[in-house]
């Protein structure tokens, strides 16, 4: 069993948790807060030991009736490999402690490429992984577009691409951002940081992205553009992501067209925390012009699509797994990963 510890408790560390804990071939030996808070009673619920930042806090967390293991470097150092899911740039202050003890790490995409050196998506590059002591999991829009684009240049060889992404404000949780009435420009330059965090995965690809955020808390959406370099069919493009195990297709006849029914269906669904683990194409969106031109739009749950992600990428740090896809297979049967459409 590989022993994961994962550092920072959060919206996605606590789906992170949940999903190794799932697996047969890992264990949640503990997960770190830094403040007593309705996640900390989460994980004393799951029987994860929980473990803090800063042991001076103990007696609060004591007070709430959580029981504390330890510190986080007590924790680091029972695990053969940790997922930082603490909040961006903090990762990257907790790589010395990595390094010190001479683990194996995974960072999000709230840090740079440059802070683990190595940027991951199982479908694109699991098998660079291997002898890597860090990984990063890309950020979650750069997931959605990095498993559309290899998909689709593995079929047809992508000559370029052109995406919008309209980003949502906040986490539903998140109660301290916005914007509540805007369409905020984020960044307003071109390119947005998604086109160049593309290339850290998929490096011959020309890419410019452009985003802004609006008042919604549940998923992205994007609008893609893709120059193909073979002439293809909507049909024979449809079938490119029937056969993608994390594209999922948001048929017509479900008359979705919204990341709100989205959300309603996610739910209906039974998903934990309504999860959309796979990208969402919207299939009437899907078209071919002159034979070489994509279009689609796709939804992206920015919460859901990194947890698989990681998953793999734990296995391929390990070396544990060598095929990706039979990783791939592990991670989606454990979870329940059944990509909808
Ligand atoms: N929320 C999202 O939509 C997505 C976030 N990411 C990335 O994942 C990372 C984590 O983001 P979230 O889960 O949203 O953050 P979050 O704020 O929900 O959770 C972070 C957790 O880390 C804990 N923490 C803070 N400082 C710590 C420290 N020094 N040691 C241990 N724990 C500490 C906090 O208590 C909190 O539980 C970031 O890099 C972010 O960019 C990636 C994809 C999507
Ligand atoms: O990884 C994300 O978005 P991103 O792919 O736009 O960087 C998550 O939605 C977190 O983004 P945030 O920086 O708005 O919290």
């Amino acid at each position: 069993m590989i022993k994961v510890a994962i550092n920072g408790y959060g919206t996605i560390g606590k789906r992170v948790a949940d999903a190794v804990a799932a697996q047969p071939d890992m264990e949640v030996i503990g997960v770190s807060k830094t403040s007593v808070s309705a996640e900390a009673y989460i994980a004393k619920e799951r029987g994860y030991p929980l473990y803090i930042a800063d042991l001076g806090k103990k007696p609060a967390f004591e007070k709430a009736g959580i029981e504390v293991a330890g510190d986080v470097e007590a924790m680091l150092k029972a695990a053969d490999i940790v997922v930082d899911a603490t909040p961006g740039g903090v990762g990257e202050k907790n790589r010395p402690i990595y390094e010190k003890l001479g683990k194996k790490a995974i960072f999000q995409g709230g840090e740079d490429h440059e802070v683990a050196g190595f940027s991951f998506n199982a479908h694109a590059n699991y098998n660079e992984a291997e002898n890597h002591q860090f990984a990063r999991v890309v950020s979650c829009n750069s997931t959605g577009l990095v498993r559309i684009i290899h998909a689709l240049d593995q079929a047809f060889g992508v000559a370029r691409v052109r995406a919008v992404m309209v980003r949502r404000g906040a986490d539903p949780d998140d109660v301290k951002r916005g914007p509540i009435d805007a369409i905020v420009l984020n960044p307003a330059s071109i390119p947005s940081h998604h086109g160049p965090d593309v290339n850290t995965v998929l490096p011959h690809i020309n890419i410019v992205t452009l985003a802004m955020i609006v008042p919604t808390t549940f998923m992205h959406m994007h609008s893609i553009q893709m120059d193909l370099k073979k002439e293809t069919t909507r049909e024979e493009v449809l079938k490119v992501f029937e056969n993608h195990s994390r594209i999922g297709l948001v048929r017509k006849t479900m008359g979705i067209k919204s990341n709100a029914q989205l959300r309603e269906y996610t739910q209906d669904l039974g998903r934990p925390r309504t999860d959309l683990w796979e990208n969402g194409v919207f299939e009437e969106s899907v078209s071919i012009l002159d034979g070489k031109e994509f279009y689609c739009f796709q939804a992206i749950h920015q919460e859901a699509d990194v947890v698989p992600e990681n998953i793999d990428c734990i296995r391929a740090l390990m070396g544990t797994v060598k095929d990706p896809q039979e990783s791939i297979r592990m991670t989606n049967e454990a979870l329940g990963l059944v990509a909808i459409g």
